[in-house]
């Protein structure tokens, strides 16, 4: 058996005519948190429903600890939060919880365990709707956490919440990950998965354009040089380093010198742009931001 947890094998849901995920195959790994993220309408929800039974696929298949999807012991061993979480306002957290314990013949014990988790111990008696946003949602990955489960699938944890509220989910995926939680959460913030997530599998309009890790998302390192004259400035590069850079433009319309960053001596490329007599303005390495990378995948599929 391989380490995958969740796998899915060509997943397709078909509403009416219209593909709301379209031949989904990708894999979560054991112990990882795998983002999975995509615009808004792109399929997310509609694909962790699949794998928790509560949508029936139209075609493909999915597996979840090796179990069909929504069958009792994938239940038992699957945690999950899905489009917020529902509580009874005037019962207190801890009781809310007890509810769910009790459906899932578990008891108090468990219920303290998952609330010391998210840290909502000390206002555990308070009613729920004296919570904040950030807490509700903490609560719901309480809930999601009783009887231990190895999976847990989080439907955009951090959505509606502040900025501290973001920070704190964020932490405590972190620590979940920490004690070898294995997390599939869908998100449609790129910060988020960047800071969150081992690998990323990037939806757009039902289908997976992207699975891997976020470095490898991002692509090539590229090397940035504004320096003038252009023309030499690109001469000089070349005979020092070997490298061809472009010209290109930036937001401004200011002429930049781009090229793939890896393997160019930078040193050796600024030497070679002072002896040339160039005047150098800047010259910096630049990674593509996620936000980049994302805007060229949803833009390539319009
Ligand atoms: N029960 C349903 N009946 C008809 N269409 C549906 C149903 N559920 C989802 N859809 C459609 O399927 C597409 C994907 O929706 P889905 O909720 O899975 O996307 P999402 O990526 O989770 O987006 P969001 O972040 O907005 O929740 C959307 O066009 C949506 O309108």
């Amino acid at each position: 058996m391989n380490d995958h947890i969740v796998s899915t094998d060509r997943l397709t849901k078909h509403y009416g005519g219209r593909a709301a995920v379209d031949g989904i195959s990708l894999g979560v790994r054991r112990g990882e948190v795998y983002g999975f993220l995509g615009p808004n309408g792109a399929g997310k929800t509609t694909t962790l429903r699949m794998l928790l039974g509560l949508v029936r696929p139209t075609s493909g298949t999915a597996s979840v600890h090796g179990l069909a999807p929504g069958s009792p012991d994938a239940l038992r061993r699957t945690g999950s939060l899905i489009e917020g979480p529902g509580f009874f306002p005037y019962l207190s957290g801890v009781d809310n919880l007890l509810v769910v314990a009790r459906y899932r013949g578990l008891g108090r014990y468990d219920v303290d365990e998952a609330l010391d988790r998210v840290e909502l111990t000390s206002r555990g008696k308070d009613r729920f709707r004296t919570y904040s946003l950030g807490m509700k949602q903490r609560l719901g990955v309480a809930a999601a956490l009783l009887g231990r489960p190895d999976l847990l699938i989080l439907d955009e944890p951090t959505n509606g919440l502040d900025p501290a509220g973001m920070a704190s989910m964020r932490r405590l995926i972190h620590d979940l990950s920490d004690d070898g939680q294995t997390v599939l959460l869908s998100s449609h913030l790129l910060a988020e998965v960047q800071q969150c997530c081992d690998r990323v599998g990037v939806v757009v309009e039902g289908r997976l354009s992207y699975e891997g890790t976020v470095a490898e998302l991002r692509g090539a390192r590229m090397l940035e040089v504004r320096a003038e004259p252009v023309d030499r400035a690109v001469r000089a590069v070349k005979a020092a380093t070997g490298a061809a850079l472009d010209l290109t433009e930036d937001g401004d319309g200011r002429t930049v010198l781009t090229g793939d960053a890896d393997g160019v001596d930078v040193p050796a490329a600024i030497r070679g742009l002072v002896a040339e007599g160039v005047d150098v303005h800047a010259v910096a390495i630049r990674e593509r931001s996620l936000e980049d990378v994302f805007l060229t995948m949803t833009e390539a599929t319009r």
